[in-house]
């Protein structure tokens, strides 16, 4: 007997990614399996004070032996990530003329301060409970933990949605996806549509706290600070020694493992050259990992806005790399997306994470849901 097939319904997902820039909002219309369609985004900035807040907390979460601990300045930032999550959907609703009705599930990230899987440890702030009776929708959190739990990596989970939006545009593997958030995170599709996933090493995270400290910018515009200088070689050749790269796949990151300050002896040029190259040979490493050469390179996240870096990636890699959007695709919300279709699946009791994408023994769901009037509860183990 067939089942019932569930329907598509419209599900929101939000993401706060390791630059601490902002909420990114997207919706999409999925049944779980298939993405019938991309729906509205939006984008909640944090304010200053906000960020300041989030970066003590990313400080100090770097102590923490309980994942459910909050000291002070955890719970103050967990407080604003929610709040500014509830504005985010609030926003986002009047915006593109939703009602709550109208919206299924909001899947919701939260704000990582903290990842070390190999200790079971992987936090992400926000309270899932509490935005759902903010704002009466369901709403799928904390959706690492299992998989950690399980001892897999609790990272990258975008993977399956790459895979879904490659078959949804009818791009042919074997591809790769990157992601050049804070981290950048690739995912492998091989011929057979198996996935080999894991974070090859900083983004942009290490490029912006250089420019942060120095120039008080946001970012290197366009790669064009670094394209002045001249990165330090052997720096990145020490670098790139680091045991990380040489591990085998799949692999996570968390965004203090490196910092900045190691390029705190050159000048602002020469310094944004050496992270920037660090960055590139580190997403060039990767393919030693793939046991297929991928025939076409998308790249995604704010990264892909640094040309300079995607030159010389395309140059690298010596394979055609395209931007996200030139496969349709809104290389800004693509997370977001995500997270609102990972939500959809968690709902489904469907797989979110696999072995090739977060080194777990089998394919499992994960995710904790919040109903906006009743506790929240454990969902379906697949
Ligand atoms: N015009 C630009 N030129 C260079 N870099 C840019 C530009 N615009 C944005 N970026 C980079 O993109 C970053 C934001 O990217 P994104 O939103 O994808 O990261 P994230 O989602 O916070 O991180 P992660 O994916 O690691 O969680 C900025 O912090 C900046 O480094
Ligand atoms: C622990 C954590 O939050 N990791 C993030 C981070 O940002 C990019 C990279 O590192 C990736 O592994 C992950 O986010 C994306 C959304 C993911 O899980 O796929």
């Amino acid at each position: 007997m067939n089942a019932a097939k569930p329907p598509i319904r419209r599900a929101i997902g939000l993401m706060s990614g390791t630059s601490l820039d902002g909420v990114d909002v997207a919706l999409i219309e999925t049944d779980g399996e298939v993405i019938a369609g991309f729906g509205p985004t939006g984008y909640r900035a944090y304010t200053a004070d906000e960020r300041a807040v989030l970066a003590r907390a990313l400080d100090e979460a770097g102590g923490l032996t309980d994942r459910a601990a909050r000291p002070p300045a955890l719970a103050e930032a967990e407080a604003v990530v929610t709040r500014a999550h509830a504005d985010a959907v609030a926003a986002f609703l009047v915006e593109s003329g939703l009602t709550r009705a109208d919206i299924e599930v909001i899947g919701f990230h939260g704000q990582t301060v903290l990842h070390r899987p190999a200790l079971g440890l992987t936090v992400q702030l926000g309270d899932g409970a509490a935005l759902a009776r903010a704002i009466g929708i369901k709403v799928v959190h904390d959706l690492r933990a299992a998989d950690v739990a399980a001892g897999g990596q609790g990272a990258p989970l975008v993977p399956v949605f790459h895979r879904a939006i490659a078959r949804m545009a009818g791009i042919a593997p074997p591809l790769a996806i990157l992601n050049i958030g804070g981290v950048a995170n690739v995912t492998f599709i091989f011929s057979d549509e198996s996935m080999l996933a894991f974070d090859t090493g900083p983004g942009n995270a290490l490029i912006d706290d250089l420019l942060r400290e120095r120039l008080g910018l946001p970012y290197d515009d366009a790669g064009a600070i670094g394209a002045r200088g001249s990165p330090e070689e052997p720096l990145i050749d020490w670098l790139m020694r680091h045991p990380y790269f040489a591990a085998t796949p799949p692999k996570s990151l968390d965004r203090n493992w490196f910092s900045h300050r190691m390029v705190g002896h050159l000048d602002t040029p020469d310094a944004a050259a050496t992270l920037t190259a660090f960055t590139l040979r580190s997403i060039t490493a990767a393919l030693d990992h793939a046991r297929e050469k991928p025939a076409r390179w998308i790249v995604a996240g704010g990264g892909a806005r640094n040309t300079a870096l995607c030159e010389a990636l395309g140059q690298h890699l010596q394979t055609r790399l395209t931007r996200a959007e030139a496969a349709g695709w809104s290389g800004d919300h693509l997370e977001a997306q995500a997270f609102a279709y990972l939500a959809m699946r968690a709902l489904r009791g469907l797989p979110i994470t696999y072995p090739g994408t977060t080194g777990v023994a089998a394919p499992m769901t994960g995710g904790v849901l919040a109903e906006p009037d009743a506790e929240e509860g454990n969902l379906p183990e697949n």
